[in-house]
Formats: C-alpha cells, sequence, structure tokens
C-alpha cells in the first residue's frame, strides 16, 4: 500500500509538469485529499513537494549521474519519482534509505504500464544511493554564475539578472535565501481582537511566535500544528497571513474610512482585508478581477474577517470600456500579475516555469492594466502600482514608460500611515524595493501615483 504523502507529492508534481500550472493553483485541486491527511503525511507531502521543486535541478544531476538513460528520454512520470526518491535519500534523515527506493518501485509499478520501468527505477536508485555526494556540490573552480546555478539549483538566466543588479556578494546571498523556508506572517485583524491576545490564543499552537519588525499588528511564526485554517482563531477572522512586504503595499496605498477604493486584481482577498481594516471598515471596496472563484473566495475570506464594505465584479480590467461602468475612486491599488520571480521562496516552481519572454508576456499586461486604471482614478486621486517582482522589466520599465504615456500623473512618496520601521526600504525613487536592503522579506515593488486635479484626496 502506497503512503497517500508521496502518491499525493507524484500527482502534484505530475500536474505542475504536465499542465504547466502554478504550484498554488494545483495544490488547491488537491485540498480535500490534503485535508483528509493525518498531520504527519501532510507534513511529509509539504516537505517532499517543496523540496523536489526547490531542488530539482541539482536532483536531475544525480539521475544523469546514475541513469545510462538520458535524463530528456525518461518518461516525465518516471522522472518525477526519481526526483521524490533522491530527494528523500539526500534530506530526510528520519526516511529510511530503503524505504525511499521501496516507495518509489511500488509507485513506479503503480502508476507505468511500461515493462522494465520498476528495474529501471530500482537500479537508478541504487546507483544514486551509492555515487550522489560525487556530483551533489560544485567544483570550487566552477565560475560564479554556473557555481551558483549548480549548487542553489536556479536558472543561469535569472542569476545573471540578479548578479548585474546586485552584484556577487548579494546574488550568492539571494541564492540562498531564496531556497530557505520563510516564516509565515499573520496580519492581526483589529476588528476582531489585538495582537497581545491573539499571541497569547497561539502561543503554545506554532514556534516562535514574535512581532515582525517591518510592520505593526502583524506576528511572524513558524511550525504550526496542523493546517493554518485550524488554528485558533482562525475561523473567528481574527488573523489573516500575508508577508510584510504585501502588508506594505496596502500601508503604500493608505485607504481612510469613507473612501471609494478599488482593488483591481484583488485575488483571493490578501489586501481587501487589509484595505478594510485600514478603513475600519466604513467606506466602499470594489474588489475586481478576471477569476469569478477567486472572487467567491474573496467572498468568504470577508465574511470570516467580519468585513462587509466590500463588493465583488468579475472583470478583465485590460478592456477599458468594461471597466468604465465601475465608475470613479479615491484610490486604487494594482496588485497587478507577475512573474511572481520575487516570492520564489513561497512558490519554488516559478524557477522553472519561467523565462525571459514570460517577462515581456507580464510587461505588456501590467502596462495595459495601468493605461485603464489611470482612466478610473478621481482627479486628485491616489494609485499604488505593485509586484512580487523586482525585474525591471515589470517595475522601473513599467513605471517610467506610463508616467511618459500619462502626463497627468506623478509619482509621490509614502504618506504618514507608511510604518517608519519600513522607511528604509524605499528608494531615492520613492520605490518600495526592499531587497536594495534586505532578503528577509520577499521581493516585492510598489510604487504610488498621484493624479494631477483640484480634488485632491485628504494626504495620510
Ligand atoms: C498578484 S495576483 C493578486 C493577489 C491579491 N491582490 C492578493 O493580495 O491576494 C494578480 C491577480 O490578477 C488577476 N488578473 C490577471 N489578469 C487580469 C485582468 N486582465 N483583469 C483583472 N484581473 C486580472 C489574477 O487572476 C490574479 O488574481
Amino acid at each position: 500500500m502506497q503512503s497517500d504523502a508521496r502518491k499525493t507529492a507524484l500527482q502534484v508534481l505530475i500536474k505542475i509538469q504536465a499542465k504547466h500550472l502554478p504550484l498554488d493553483l494545483v495544490i488547491e485541486d488537491f485540498q480535500s485529499t490534503i485535508n483528509a491527511m493525518d498531520p504527519k503525511d501532510r507534513r511529509l507531502m509539504n516537505a517532499i513537494v517543496y523540496g523536489v521543486l526547490r531542488w530539482r535541478s541539482r536532483l536531475d544531476r544525480v539521475i544523469g549521474a546514475s541513469s545510462r538513460t538520458p535524463i530528456q528520454k525518461i518518461e516525465p512520470k518516471i522522472r518525477d519519482i526519481l526526483r521524490i526518491a533522491i530527494f528523500q535519500l539526500i534530506y530526510l534523515d528520519r526516511v529510511p534509505e530503503s524505504a525511499a527506493i521501496h516507495t518509489a518501485v511500488e509507485l513506479t509499478k503503480h502508476i507505468s504500464t511500461t515493462r522494465g520501468a520498476p528495474g529501471f527505477v530500482n537500479g537508478v536508485l541504487r546507483n544514486a544511493q551509492k555515487s550522489w555526494k560525487e556530483v551533489y556540490d560544485p567544483p570550487e573552480n566552477e565560475p560564479f554564475t554556473a557555481r551558483m546555478a549548480w549548487k542553489h539549483a536556479i536558472p543561469e538566466w535569472m542569476l545573471l539578472r540578479w548578479t548585474a543588479r546586485f552584484g556577487e556578494t548579494k546574488t550568492a546571498l539571494l541564492s540562498q535565501y531564496v531556497n530557505r523556508i520563510p516564516a509565515m506572517t499573520l496580519r492581526v485583524n483589529r476588528l476582531r481582537t489585538d495582537t497581545e491576545s491573539l499571541k497569547a490564543l497561539l502561543d503554545d499552537k506554532v514556534k516562535e511566535i514574535t512581532p515582525n519588525p517591518w510592520v505593526p499588528d502583524a506576528l511572524d511564526f513558524s511550525h504550526p500544528e496542523g493546517s493554518i485554517d485550524r488554528l485558533p482563531g482562525f475561523k473567528d477572522g481574527f488573523f489573516q497571513i500575508q508577508d510584510a512586504a504585501a502588508q506594505l503595499a496596502t500601508f503604500m496605498l493608505a485607504p481612510r474610512p469613507g473612501e471609494r477604493i478599488l482593488d483591481a486584481c484583488a485575488g483571493y482577498g490578501g489586501k481587501t482585508g487589509h484595505m478594510a481594516l485600514l478603513m475600519q471598515n466604513k467606506g466602499d471596496i470594489t474588489a475586481a478581477d478576471i477569476n469569478g472563484s477567486k472572487l467567491m473566495r474573496l467572498s468568504h475570506e470577508m465574511e470570516r474577517l467580519g468585513v462587509h464594505i466590500v463588493k465583488t465584479r468579475t472583470l478583465d480590467l485590460t478592456r477599458g470600456d468594461a471597466a468604465m461602468n465601475l465608475g470613479r475612486f479615491d484610490r486604487i491599488l494594482l496588485d497587478a500579475p507577475c512573474s511572481g520571480m520575487g516570492v520564489i521562496r513561497r512558490n519554488p516552481d516559478i524557477k522553472w516555469n519561467r523565462d525571459e519572454k514570460s517577462l515581456e508576456h507580464f510587461s505588456r499586461r501590467q502596462a495595459e492594466l495601468l493605461d485603464t486604471l489611470a482612466g478610473l482614478l478621481k482627479p486628485g486621486g491616489l494609485m499604488v502600482y505593485a509586484v512580487c517582482s523586482t525585474e525591471p522589466e515589470e517595475t522601473t520599465e513599467v513605471v517610467n514608460a506610463f508616467l511618459e504615456r500619462h502626463p497627468e500623473m506623478k509619482k509621490e512618496a509614502p504618506g504618514t500611515k507608511f510604518p517608519q520601521e519600513a522607511r528604509a526600504l524605499i528608494t531615492e525613487q520613492n520605490d518600495f524595493m526592499p531587497w536594495q536592503e534586505t532578503f528577509e522579506l520577499d521581493g516585492f515593488f510598489a510604487t504610488a501615483f498621484r493624479k494631477s486635479g483640484r480634488r485632491k484626496v485628504v494626504t495620510s
């Protein structure tokens, strides 16, 4: 009998590769199976999926050295079985090597009709068991980019970009950071509770719960006991999970009680909940997204949080004609679709799902969205553009081209609501770019534009 953990991990990995889908969407498809697992199996499944995606090119190097069949010629499902087993051999001390190999062979019997496949898997894994150490680390004299690519399992094209921007020393540090399992950050829902009470409630259910150093009313923690939605206070809407960098984008918008706000590209509502909190649940938020099922989840999320000022609209915001029906807004947050190259530590699949062409695709879409939204902002209104990427095509270049096309928009420094602790993360150009200062936060970019006109919104 196969362990559910390995079987589900394999199904998730197969689906990511075969359908080119992002990890978070695929995990959602398997949510009911995952919820039914016992906590130990769930932890093992997570460790395998994230671990294989984090270290994929390194694991493939071991497969290449242990198999006579070139890796590209190995059936994709079998390649994933080999990756899962080698990941366990190298990283999971508590899994006996024999168990890792045995379960891989059993999984192969289960999913492959190719004759000889179980024997092939067994042979490759026996070789890998003996000799993985010979190929796992790069030689000292390997040139910088190739050495980082090998050691940290990062595509060379990404490393070349980072080296051009940050230099070799910082790129070496960043390469380590993107493979670290990040602590989680929660934002306290002050509509429902306060930071001290929530900390006391969670103290013995998570590890290392401490105030986040960059934003108020946020707590960092690790190792939750079970899944997040089973933590005390979750069902009562006492908190939302959100990295501090994402919280800072909403602080940049600084929505005020009573205003009319558009959360363009609202997704599941991570930032919508924060906006409502800053508005003390007074005013009017329109949460728009092209994906109606995300907005359904957003509505449930707002109910959980006790937020009642949000209405949702499913629409394609690159289509200016359709968007005009939304009316005009005091403030707009565009949390745009992007490469996600700043959040690889949470979504390691991004290492393998992107190329430089995808950056061009995203930057075109970002420009279209900005153009539509500029027309929906009231004169004197404020718009924040945010992406979880630091690549110039999606950040400074999009912004500079937008400013050229829209002389009515001017960049503006964050107002007084922006936390003091995080001011060091604002550049001279008034952009929020944490990676210029620290790799402890997600790689984010956010900037604010004020629209010219007499009906200036009161500055915060
Ligand atoms: C970065 S995610 C938003 C995350 C969300 N703001 C949060 O904090 O949880 C970008 C979102 O843009 C949406 N999107 C992509 N293209 C769009 C379009 N043309 N019009 C409207 N929404 C779009 C995607 O469905 C996705 O939910």
